[in-house]
């Protein structure tokens, strides 16, 4: 960490450096510590469920192309428009001063062509198993004869990931997406997300609750709509994404230091106690046989493979699954395995599990710190 720096600010992030040098190797620690220095390059995904043909697509990643070379006039080669290796639906841009902000007035954004999400927020809702969601060819149909499958984002806010389930996995489908936030403020970002994103025919498959992942239940006497909104749902779920509330180690930035402000070991701690009490209760609105992805934007293993083992430890008819995704990006920096907390055994190692299916991103210029692991629930 840079000498230089003072101010309650550096003092948070040295008790960072401490707690995590148990964690990391001493180049990947300085690595962070100096892309934490620096801004990230913005990154956006083309909606597929509103830019249906090439034409759209081509339409509005030129309007992203104008609005550059008005940002550039003087140096219009400068900010490229790099395609993601492992999305061909996301972008990034080559040049990090360019910020969302300055994009986001496009009419193509207005009229929900373009979402702007974090590469690695956009990892998690693509690790999903594919076939029982919308059948074995994964052509976007239902399974002939297949029930609708339900799928549950326990903590949704501000959307990026809800849209994504809706536009893998409901679009074509006559599945439903329930789409579960704690934050009053947060559901506002929710609902005018889901509006620009989501064309009005599919809308009536998307539901928004209001209320704490905790207390959602499956309703004692079955389908019943209206209920949903009071946090009971009609059946166990096919499909849930808890991208868990954490500390936010991933996402640390010395340019806003409100990121780094919070933290602290017993923040940390706390996240966890959370954490666990969401995951007990995905476990419960699991059907057997359905999966669970677990995320957080977080380095530490407290808020990821402990919360992983812990869970796995409560309810062994869990099992970690390989996530369904192949991130050929030389720009991840992931899957770090045997983690080993202050003082003990090595995670993972310990208990036989298999950690190392989890992804572990590690804060780069082009990525968020991140950590995704696939979980299903045997069926009895
Ligand atoms: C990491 S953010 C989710 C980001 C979101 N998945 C996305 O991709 O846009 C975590 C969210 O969990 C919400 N949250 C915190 N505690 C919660 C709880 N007990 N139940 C439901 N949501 C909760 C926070 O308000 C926050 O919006």
């Amino acid at each position: 960490m840079s000498a230089r720096r003072t101010g309650p600010t550096a003092k948070t992030l040295a008790a960072f450096a401490d707690a995590r040098s148990r964690h990391f190797a001493p180049s990947e620690l300085a690595a962070m510590l100096a892309v934490f220095g620096k801004p990230r390059r913005t990154s956006f995904r083309v909606n597929a469920m509103r830019a249906t043909d090439a034409a759209a697509v081509d339409g509005a990643l030129a309007a992203v192309r104008q609005r550059l070379s008005e940002l550039h006039a003087r140096n219009r080669d400068t900010v490229r428009i790099r395609r993601c290796a492992w999305n061909s639906h996301a972008f990034q841009l080559s040049d990090p001063s360019v910020r969302a902000r300055q994009l986001m007035d496009l009419d193509a954004h207005a009229r929900g062509l373009l979402h702007f999400q974090s590469l690695s927020s956009m990892i998690p809702a693509a690790c999903f198993d594919p076939s029982p969601l919308v059948g074995p060819a994964s052509g976007g149909a239902d399974a002939a004869g297949a029930q609708p499958r339900w799928l549950l984002d326990m903590c949704a806010a501000p959307g990026g990931k809800t849209t994504q389930l809706v536009e893998a996995f409901a679009a074509r489908t006559s599945n439903v997406v329930v789409a579960n936030e704690i934050h009053p403020l947060r559901i506002q970002r929710l609902e005018r997300n889901i509006a620009a994103l989501v064309p009005e025919p599919v809308r009536p498959r998307v539901h928004q609750v209001l209320g704490d992942g905790r207390r959602l239940a499956v309703a004692a006497h079955g389908a019943d709509p209206a209920a949903i909104a009071q946090s009971k749902l009609p059946r166990l779920m096919d499909a849930i994404l808890l991208d868990a509330p954490c500390s936010g180690e991933g996402t640390f930035s010395t340019l806003e230091p409100q990121t780094i402000a919070v933290w602290s070991l017993d923040f940390v701690a706390k996240m966890q106690r959370l954490q666990r009490q969401l995951l007990d209760r995905a476990f419960h609105l699991l059907r057997p046989g359905g999966q669970l992805v677990y995320s957080t934007c977080t380095l530490g293993p407290e808020e990821n493979e402990a919360n992983i083992e812990w869970v796995v430890g409560q309810h062994p008819s869990l099992e970690i699954a390989p996530l369904h995704l192949d991130l050929a990006d030389p720009a991840i920096n992931g899957g770090l395995a045997n983690f080993r907390p202050a003082g003990g055994p090595s995670l993972g190692s310990r208990s036989g599990l298999p950690l190392h299916l989890a992804l572990r991103v590690l804060p780069t210029a082009e990525y968020e710190g991140f950590f995704v692991c696939r979980l299903v629930k045997r069926a009895a």
